[in-house]
């Protein structure tokens, strides 16, 4: 029996969290006065949802072999994902062997230079990569991890991302990580309230768990500086993606002036070898926090985190669920991984891309077992309750 091919790939959008987990309803911590580029306009200051940070929603890349199996992945794309998918991707999988995963990114890449490179293109690109990969694996009756080379530990750990790192610690995850609420144009008042939330939660928390501020591209070197300055007291562990992402100089510059001991991390915004290769040359972070769904898919986070193993940086992905856990159990440099709570006040334990994904598992007591990813491919299955719509249908 020959190697299967590829007879169909279809792209569809989903709306309501899932993969595009900003897209949540009123009242939800991961929406409420968190600091971003947009800050500076004072009606875009309370929700990131006025300004359009789930505007895209979800795209589910569906890709089905010549013997019927058929692989599947969500990422953040939404529409216009799905027309890069069906009008311009497609020709490169459609009758290509499910084995020519190396080759089908690089003509996905070089295909698509003109106009794409990192944003959209490359979260589109990451849609389809994590498909073929899911594909393979349901194929060969193996789960990702084992096609990458096997796990390097039999357990994963996890720190938790959300508004109460207190209730985070009784979770048993092994740290927690805020969100920034106040930006530099809310000035020195602004940045009182930051340090005393951060004051507070040590407080509640003691002394040893490791707090985190995630600042998503929100603030300048001066402020950035004066923040971690300011947070030493409160043992800040890493300060995380504080400047904008095109930034590299800024980012080199902030990692000289933190405290010794403070942590620089950032890159979830950052995309392909090439934008990780800068991050890493011009020493602007101590961990790198790719999007397995937005950097280029598992071919292209294998090629970064090998970079990354050489400048003995971490690579601690960016929360995408299953296709960062697959990743993180394979690699010796990425010894734990992000938990996004996604319950709307942070205080219980829920799949990170619910309602999209059955099967999906979640760290328990802030751990996962390895067995817990022994199903093929990714081990979840698409929600059919999930309304799917095909807008570019062929
Ligand atoms: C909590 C942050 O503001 C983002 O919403 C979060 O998705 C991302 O930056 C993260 O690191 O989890
Ligand atoms: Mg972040």
């Amino acid at each position: 029996m020959g190697i299967p091919t590829i007879k169909h790939v279809r792209a569809f959008t989903l709306r309501g969290g899932g993969a595009d987990y900003h897209d949540q309803a009123d009242g939800h911590w991961i929406d409420d006065h968190i600091a971003t580029p947009m800050s500076k306009y004072p009606e875009y200051r309370q929700s990131r949802r006025t300004f359009g940070i789930n505007v895209l929603g979800t795209l589910v890349v569906e890709i089905e072999a010549s013997d019927g199996t058929v692989g599947f992945a969500v990422t953040t794309g939404g529409e216009p994902a799905a027309y890069i998918v069906e009008k311009h991707l497609a020709r490169f999988l459609e009758g290509a062997r499910v084995t020519d995963i190396e080759k089908i990114w690089d003509q996905m890449y070089q295909s698509t230079l003109y106009y794409g490179r990192k944003g959209i293109v490359i979260n589109t690109i990451s849609g389809v990569d994590l498909a073929l990969w899911d594909l393979l694996g349901k194929i060969r009756k193996e789960p990702v991890h084992q096609l990458l080379g096997g796990a390097v530990r039999d357990e994963l750990q996890f720190y938790a991302t959300g508004a109460r790192p207190d209730l985070a610690q009784k979770m048993g995850f092994i740290g927690g990580k805020m969100p920034l609420h106040h930006g530099p144009a809310e000035g020195e008042e602004g940045l009182r309230k930051n340090l005393e939330e951060l004051a507070t939660m040590r407080e509640r928390v003691g002394p040893d768990f490791w707090l985190m501020l995630d600042c998503w591209m929100s603030l300048d070197l001066n402020y950035a500086t004066k923040l971690a300055v300011g947070a030493h007291e409160y043992g800040l562990k890493w300060i995380e993606e504080a400047l904008p992402p095109d930034d590299y100089w800024g980012y080199a510059a902030l990692r000289n002036n933190v405290p010794k001991g403070m942590l620089v991390t950032t890159g979830e915004h950052e995309a392909t070898r090439w934008g990780f290769r800068m991050l890493l040359e011009m020493g602007c972070c101590d961990i790198i926090q790719p999007d397995v769904g937005w950097c280029g898919g598992i071919t292209e986070l294998v090629k970064i985190s090998a970079l990354a193993d050489a400048h003995n940086a971490l690579v601690i992905p960016h929360g995408s669920s299953v296709y960062s856990y697959h990743f993180v159990a394979t690699r010796h440099n990425s010894p734990f991984a992000e938990f996004l709570m996604m319950a709307p006040k942070a205080d219980e334990v829920v799949p990170m891309f619910h309602p999209q994904l059955l099967g999906e598992p979640v760290p328990v007591n802030g751990r996962m077992r390895l067995s817990a990813l022994d199903q093929p491919g990714f081990g979840v299955t698409l929600n059919p309750e999930c309304q799917l719509h095909r807008p570019y249908n062929r």
